[in-house]
């Protein structure tokens, strides 16, 4: 790392509102060449915000960007500053699953600011191998991107970030911005992904990744700068930070762990939900009891099957074996809308995708469960609607706490507060979570741990299938761990340390 380099990013100043809200309230950031620099902040602090502005996405309405030394004022254009030398991987990574690596990196090159022209294959071949073997990526370039793993996806749009810049700037000190790119990838593939990073920094450019994960961000960057509130609330050298410095410096108090309750296993206490030799694409043969106020934990690699446990059980995905009962209740086909009318209620992973319809409002999109009850002949008690998601959004710090706002325009944390507090207020005997806290702020994490917890207290069960061992540490009180589809083990209370976590989910693996 070099740190009295000058910097290759300079952001100064820069303001923009929504609608007379502001978003960002005149930010400083510097990035310099060789560094990795973390961005970190809570949930609607405005990082999306600016890299959208630097993308050509948004146009600022005051304050200036200097990259390499060149002073560049918003509107940036369409192409923002990617003809100086800015790179951009979004966390959908941008790619369209039938097309092939090649014609990926190729794209970019018949694209863009020199406008359309001829494709030459052989060149391009040349190109995107001597890019792959660059940074040391096995990934053959015929292969559509559909085949392959989440984190062979994730490489390939960093170097076609890289391959672009390198044919729009004079190829000086690149500056590549992540936009939580490892949101989607299994914890265990993380590492080849910052393996790369390592790879760019090594050779001189600036990396620039936005990230919730703080154990991510004190391994592999240099500097992190920290968002509060659409202002600057500083900047750290990585090394010598601790995680409570950073918590601090996000939330501006210091993290308390929410308590768990006694972490026994109510064996006693009646099964609210129950499989029996469920078999599902990847799960296989399963038995599970979920009894009344626990809160159970499933993780396992990535294809071990814990990923499709919680569709299986709510029957958005088809069983192909199996039983399962709600409160008692045997179905041999779950679905969704009987799943429902037994107090069970899934939350999937893919908030964007499944989750909420992201065109309509706070209030359309909060109301759909109680749609129904509200509803005389033709006309909607809307009043009554409002007030009823006015009060979700106050209690559950959903910001804006503007039930007519668009949903899209919400933030990640604050749409999965928005969605938390939806099923929670159908009162539900069942929870089915799907990597709940996935792109959520530190702050709003917790607030969805003592959601979640109070709504445990009172008997409700919790099913959380994870990747995330500190938040089964910090939730469950049972965790079960699944391998080639199977249980592998089952850990509880006390016993369940992120190292041993680790180590049963990797054992199978070892031996
Ligand atoms: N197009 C938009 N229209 C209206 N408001 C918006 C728009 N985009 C963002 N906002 C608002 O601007 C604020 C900053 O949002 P931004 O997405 O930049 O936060 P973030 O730090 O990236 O959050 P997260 O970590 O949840 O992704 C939020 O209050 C958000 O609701």
């Amino acid at each position: 790392m070099t740190t009295d380099a000058p910097p290759l990013l300079a952001v100064s100043g820069l303001a923009k509102a929504f609608s007379g809200v502001p978003a960002l309230r005149g930010v400083d950031l510097d990035v310099r060449a060789g560094e990795v620099h973390g961005l970190l902040g809570a949930n609607g602090s405005g990082k999306s915000t600016l890299i959208k502005i630097l993308a050509g996405f948004h146009e600022a309405d005051a304050g200036t960007v200097t990259v390499g030394g060149r002073t560049v004022r918003s509107p940036f254009g369409p192409r923002g500053l990617r003809d100086h030398g800015l790179g951009f991987v979004h966390q959908d990574l941008g790619l369209a699953g039938a097309g092939t690596v090649l014609e990926h990196v190729a794209l970019d090159s018949c694209g863009g600011a020199a406008g359309w022209r001829r494709v030459n294959w052989r060149a391009e071949r040349r190109r995107v191998g001597d890019l792959l073997d660059r940074f040391e990526i096995e990934v053959d370039p015929d292969a559509a991107i559909d085949t392959l793993s989440p984190v062979q996806r994730a490489m390939v749009a960093v170097v076609r970030a890289v391959g672009a810049q390198e044919l729009s700037s004079d190829g000086s000190g690149q500056i590549l911005i992540l936009d939580e790119p490892t949101v989607f990838l299994p914890r265990h593939e993380v590492g080849l992904l910052f393996d790369l990073l390592r790879r760019l920094r090594d050779r001189g450019d600036a990396v620039l990744l936005v990230s919730h994960d703080l154990d991510e961000i004190l391994e592999v960057t240099d500097r992190v700068t920290v968002f509060r509130n659409g202002t600057m609330a500083g900047t750290r050298t990585t090394a010598g930070s601790t995680r409570d410095d950073l918590v601090q410096l996000i939330l501006g108090t210091r993290d308390e762990h929410v308590p768990k309750g006694s972490a026994t296993v109510h064996r006693d206490r009646p099964a609210v939900l129950a499989a029996r030799g469920l078999r599902g694409s990847r799960v296989r043969e399963l038995d599970l009891d979920l009894f009344e106020g626990e809160v159970v934990g499933v993780t396992g690699l990535a294809g071990s099957g814990f990923e499709e446990l919680p569709e299986l059980l709510f029957g958005a995905r088809p069983a192909a074996a199996g039983t399962v009962e709600h409160g008692g209740r045997e179905m041999s086909r779950p679905s969704p809308a009987r799943s429902m009318a037994n107090g069970v209620v899934l939350i999937p992973a893919d908030r964007k995708g499944q989750g909420g319809a992201l065109e309509l409002s706070v209030l359309e999109n909060m109301s759909l469960p109680f749609l129904a009850g509200r509803a005389r002949g033709l006309s909607v008690d809307w009043r009554g609607l409002r007030r009823r998601t006015q009060d979700t959004c106050d209690r559950l710090g959903v910001l804006p706490a503007n039930p007519r706002a668009l949903f899209g325009h919400l933030s990640g944390g604050n749409q999965q507060k928005a969605l938390l507090g939806k099923w929670m207020d159908t009162e539900p005997k069942v929870m089915l979570l799907a990597e709940p806290t996935q792109g959520v702020d530190v702050g709003a994490r917790r607030e969805i741990f003592t959601l979640i917890r109070s709504a445990v207290a009172k008997g409700m069960g919790v099913l959380c299938a994870t990747s995330d061992y500190e938040q089964l540490v910090e939730m469950a009180d049972r965790v079960i761990v699944l391998d080639g589809g199977r249980i592998s083990a089952e850990i509880t209370g006390a016993d369940i340390t992120k190292d041993v976590l680790a180590s049963a989910v990797y054992a199978e693996e070892a031996s």
